[in-house]
């Protein structure tokens, strides 16, 4: 066991203070170990345990509150005491969250005459949820898929994962990427034939962040790693951390740990997806932002004639389904089986109908061509024969 001085903003005023943290093995905060303090401040001596001991009232019941809203954004058990009021509630939910594929005439129709801008969650809507975050591949049909999709109609994929990570599982030049939460954008590194706008598109909000995230990672690493199955994921602008594997028993304590650090950091904040609690920047940005900042970078801003589709899985897709809802342009699906609580208009059950749907809208889009290009030879056979 080693004493190690780091520099932690203080949760209530907010100012930086050197605190001596017990740890043993390796550094708890090893970046902020190396620099001098900020701003001056209090020594107090604090062991791992005591960081756990600490957390006060309020901390504590926003504790149940994230592991209570993990559970509901990822059911672990769906409810067989009362079945029929659960059809019911299914039925009622349904109605208002149709089927993509059952409605997919209706909503072909509101986008006629408008370009269709198509934006991607990863995790859960074009992979499989897998209990190995590294192993969250998409299958080679579904890569077809989006590459004939981004052929078509821009395409972005917006996830929480690091961007070159995202990019590792796509592996689609033609895309845009907003990795991070929609913290770190980057156009097409291959020729796309949509870029009204910007040229080369890199935008990262939130690159001050970085020292914080890293150490805050080395942090999460330390405090989680006698919990069996936790997993602590990097995102660059961000951090997950992963409950999945984890007995469901220990979820409360898992999260106190995630707690104690990040009460230590509040320019930082925690969101939360399936069987996940992610770490992020407080900065208002969300991946509703990035759909925003990415629509403008591809010349569409005041538009009226775009249509955004966003289909995701995720609690953190909310944010880009409420800016479709708020602009009454285009629309979100949420990928889910079970009723949730979305802004979506639409919805769509697994992975396997997104497919479906995409492939769909493909075909859709080569007809209409097709039908186009007759009409106008026809007009010009017409204007010939006058
Ligand atoms: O915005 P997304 O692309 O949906 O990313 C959200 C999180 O997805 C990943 O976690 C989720 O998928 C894993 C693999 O299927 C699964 O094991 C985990 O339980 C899910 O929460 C990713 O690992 C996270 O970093 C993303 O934040």
């Amino acid at each position: 066991m080693t004493n190690q001085n780091v520099v932690v903003p203080d949760a209530k005023s907010g100012i930086n203070m050197a605190i001596t943290v017990a740890v043993s093995g390796s550094s708890l905060f090893s970046s902020a170990a190396q620099k001098p303090p900020a701003v001056p401040g209090t020594y107090i001596t604090i062991s791992k345990k005591k960081l756990l001991q600490n957390l006060d009232i309020n901390t504590g019941a926003r504790i149940n509150a994230w592991v209570d809203s993990m559970r509901a954004s990822s059911p672990t058990h769906i409810k067989s005491s009362s079945p029929h009021l659960s059809d019911d509630h299914h039925n009622s939910w349904t109605m208002h969250h149709p089927s993509a594929l059952d409605m997919f005439e209706q909503i072909t129709n509101a986008s006629k005459g408008k370009q269709i801008v198509m934006f991607l969650d990863y995790d859960g809507t074009l992979s499989p949820i897998v209990d190995d975050p590294d192993r969250a591949f998409m299958s080679d049909s579904m890569r077809a898929t989006v590459r004939k999709v981004a052929r078509y109609f821009p395409t972005a994929i917006v996830s929480g994962r690091c961007r070159d990570k995202v990019y590792s599982f796509v592996r689609l030049a033609e895309l845009y990427y907003a990795g991070s939460h929609g913290m770190d954008i980057k156009g097409p590194s291959k020729g796309s034939k949509y870029k009204k706008g910007a040229e080369a598109v890199l935008f990262q909000p939130a690159s001050e962040y970085l020292p914080m995230i890293d150490e805050v990672y080395k942090a999460l690493l330390e405090v989680t790693k006698d919990t069996p199955g936790a997993k602590v994921e990097n995102n660059k602008f961000c951090l997950s951390v992963h409950f999945r594997c984890v007995d469901e028993k220990k979820w409360s304590e898992l999260a106190k740990q995630v707690g104690s650090v990040l009460e230590m950091y509040p320019s930082l904040r925690l969101t939360q997806g399936r069987k996940v609690l992610e770490i992020r920047p407080t900065i208002k940005w969300d991946k509703g932002k990035a759909l925003e900042f990415l629509l403008e970078s591809l010349g569409y801003a005041n538009c009226t004639d775009v249509f955004p589709v966003y289909i995701g899985d995720d609690r953190t897709d909310e944010d880009a389904f409420k800016v479709l809802r708020e602009r009454g342009q285009g629309f979100g699906i949420l990928v889910s089986k079970t009723p949730k609580d979305t802004n979506a208009s639409y919805s769509l059950q697994e992975p396997s109908e997104v497919m479906a749907f995409l492939r769909r809208l493909v075909d859709w889009k080569k007809l209409s061509l097709r039908r186009q290009f007759r009409i106008r030879r026809r007009l010009e056979e017409m204007k010939m024969s006058l």
